[in-house]
């Protein structure tokens, strides 16, 4: 694949900024930069925070979906899970009823400002609500070692299949993880932030300090270098989003769809966070199940979530200083 010139890149991008209906991680507005390849559509969205260094990886996934496609799929469907963000226990409902049915929930856990009372009360409604559903937590690295187990120990009687990045270093991940063996919670360690933030995304694996993995395309640089990353790894794999529109989403399920193995359900539901779509047929969860297709992007839609002059022109000045990166 002939790598694109800046030019190109950058005649090509068109910047959107779409409303959450839920605020997530504390984003009201999702921003992300599209671009437009001879294999279709690509996104570069790394959230604001994130640094040129960081963000050149999702460009290289962007560059990816966009110039060169993605390999060949081995399912043409993939099982995903609802996700609610950290809202009080009386939101929960509407929350999971945008996203149908769902045999597997990601609860968000551990927000600053909230207690460990509000996460089991978030916790328990969901579990009310879906007597059966796989439930997951996710902390972001949130709590301390001590805060997580027992955070981990009130909620082990709803029985959680995993908890994700319950506490943030690898050393600590480690040691929760045999802390909870030995109190004999069934509770698995899935680690997210020690993957797609570590400088070295295999270290986890070889510190034995997780079960199982979360891998996002965009973070790691593509759905190629995330394959490579899970089957060096050698433990089960999560695929998430990075709160995509459908063209992210859509690299996300082609790499869920060509993992060897796939024991659980991804986090690439979230398109029902969103108030909006560049896609009039987004790819959103039915039965708990997304398509393996690719986006249908639509230019008056591209039109209608066209982000303010001044957040393109930050997006436009992100691409010009990251694509010297590459
Ligand atoms: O995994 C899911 O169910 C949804 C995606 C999700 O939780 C995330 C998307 C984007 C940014 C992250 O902070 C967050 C995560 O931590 O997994
Ligand atoms: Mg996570």
């Amino acid at each position: 694949m002939p790598a694109p010139t800046a030019e190109e890149l950058r005649s090509t991008a068109r910047v959107v900024s779409i409303p959450m209906r839920v605020r997530f991680r504390g984003v009201t507005h999702r921003e992300a930069l599209m671009l437009r390849g001879p294999a279709g559509w690509g996104e570069f969205a790394p959230f604001p925070e994130y640094d040129d260094i960081e963000s050149a990886a999702w460009l290289r996934a962007a560059v990816e979906a966009a110039w060169a496609g993605f390999p060949e799929p081995v399912r043409g469907r993939v099982p995903v899970n609802a996700t609610v963000p950290a809202v009080a226990a009386s939101d929960v409902e509407p929350v999971l009823a945008r996203f149908g049915t769902a045999p597997a929930v990601k609860i968000k856990v551990a927000e600053r400002g909230q207690t460990l009372d509000d996460d089991v009360a978030r916790v328990a409604e969901v579990r009310r609500l879906l007597p059966v559903a796989r439930l997951r937590v996710d902390a972001n690295g949130g709590w301390d070692v001590p805060a997580a187990l027992e955070a981990l120990e009130a909620l082990a009687p709803y029985e959680l299949e995993y908890a994700e990045q319950p506490v943030m270093s690898i050393a600590d991940l480690r040691t929760v993880r045999l802390e909870l063996r030995r109190r004999e919670i069934s509770t698995l360690i899935a680690a997210d932030e020690s993957v797609r933030k570590a400088e070295d995304p295999l270290r986890v694996a070889h510190e034995d300090a997780a079960d199982l993995i979360v891998v996002k395309v965009a973070p790691l640089g593509g759905v190629r270098r995330a394959l490579d990353i899970v089957a060096q790894a050698g433990l089960p794999a999560v695929v998430s989003s990075a709160l995509d529109t459908s063209v992210g989403i859509s690299a996300g399920v082609a790499l869920a769809a060509s993992l060897p193995e796939l024991p659980y359900a991804c986090g690439l539901g979230t398109l029902s966070l969103m108030e909006g779509d560049v896609s009039a047929t987004p790819l959103m969860p039915d039965g708990g199940w997304l398509p393996v297709r690719a986006p249908e992007v639509s230019e008056e839609l591209i039109e209608r979530y066209a982000a303010p002059a001044e957040r393109s022109a930050w997006w436009l000045e992100r691409l010009e200083r990251v694509v010297g990166l590459l």
